[in-house]
């Protein structure tokens, strides 16, 4: 896909669009790269010793691994039932909450740059104040929508406790971000996004040639993902790297938290915080090949929050307004 430029496309926005649209290669694969584990165990007391850990294995790699977060096994299982009874529904059903801005439910519906084609996947997601009538009613789906707000609460939670270490390591007070992310605010754009790969059928296993997610960075701050033991296929490339197109597989673990650093906080940091490529690649034959569920939240700071450069690399500039640009300069205005 080529990037057309348009008065309306800044420059920031253009320049990943390039980055991204090379990135749509298999590469190859190295295992050297630390995907780095970090505990949140008694974390008031040892917010600074976590403050550093995070921002070097974020510096580093770009992608970590939190362990000791606080939320209860039995909690992110159950949300995983809820995505599941949710992607089961009759498709005639999930048709009625189409996605638009950042809500609601779409299929096979995102080209990436990258690719070119469509993810072979469905996603569902949740942007509090854009959900209007987006939820399915409870007789389709009871218990559905207060359990999904349960898990997106305690997300963002977690999303804050790793922001207000970054806050601090940038010279920030520790609630800055947590401000930025107000849940209370109409501007509130932070999405948990509930993610279904589809399974392959036999008769494409011998032919892969479509991505369940093309590589991309993210948009926002921070992203919190929840893998499920034995569905694998997270892969990351750190952004000073692609040159390389080398490849680094994120095992799942259901005990663990995944974190990536997003486009939002990379400028918001003075690119000292990279966001870096990442991927769902198909199974390779004799692996799983049935389908796969994640969960992702993505803290997006709120659309009126000014991101303001520390050093003035960057002109300010609303989270709103930066959104916008990358999602048009990305998909024509649809995610
Ligand atoms: O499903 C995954 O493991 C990753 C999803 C992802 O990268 C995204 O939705 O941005
Ligand atoms: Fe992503």
């Amino acid at each position: 896909m080529t990037a057309i430029a348009t008065p309306a496309t800044p420059d920031f926005a253009l320049a990943e669009l390039e980055k991204e649209s090379r990135m749509g290669a298999m590469g190859s694969e190295t295992n050297t790269r630390e995907v780095r584990r970090i505990s949140l165990a008694d974390f008031d007391a040892r917010r600074a010793e976590i403050a550093d850990q995070l921002w070097d294995a974020a510096v580093d790699v770009g992608f970590f691994q939190l362990v000791d977060h606080g939320i209860d096994l039995a909690d992110i299982r159950a949300a995983f039932a809820e995505a599941e009874r949710f992607f089961a529904l009759p498709e005639s059903v999930k048709a009625q909450y189409p996605l638009a801005n950042n809500a609601g439910w779409e299929s096979k519906a995102q080209v990436r740059p990258s690719t070119g084609t469509a993810d072979q996947k469905e996603s569902y997601q949740i942007t509090l104040p854009l959900m209007g009538k987006l939820f399915p009613t409870e007789a389709e789906l009871p218990g559905f929508k207060a359990a999904m707000l349960a898990f997106e609460q305690k997300s963002w939670e977690i999303g804050m406790k790793v922001l207000s270490c970054f806050a601090l390591k940038l010279g920030f007070d520790t609630e800055f971000f947590t401000r930025a992310h107000d849940k209370s605010s109409a501007e509130y754009q932070s999405t948990l996004r509930l993610l279904h790969y589809y399974a392959i059928p036999p008769e494409a296993q011998a032919h892969l040639d479509l991505w369940r997610a093309g590589a991309h960075t993210d948009f926002d701050c921070l992203t919190i993902l929840y893998q499920r033991q034995g569905q694998g296929g997270l892969q990351v490339c750190p952004g000073k790297e692609f040159e390389k197109q080398e490849w680094t597989s994120i095992p799942p673990d259901e005990d663990v938290i995944t974190c990536n650093i997003g486009d939002m906080l990379m400028r918001w940091s003075d690119d000292q915080l990279p966001s870096n490529f990442h991927r769902v690649r198909n199974p390779l034959p004799g692996e799983y090949m049935g389908p796969r569920y994640s969960i992702a939240f993505f803290c997006q700071a709120n659309r009126d929050a000014l991101i303001e450069s520390p050093s003035g690399k960057y002109p300010s500039i609303t989270a709103g307004e930066y959104l916008k640009q990358r999602i048009a300069a990305n998909f024509g205005r649809k995610y």
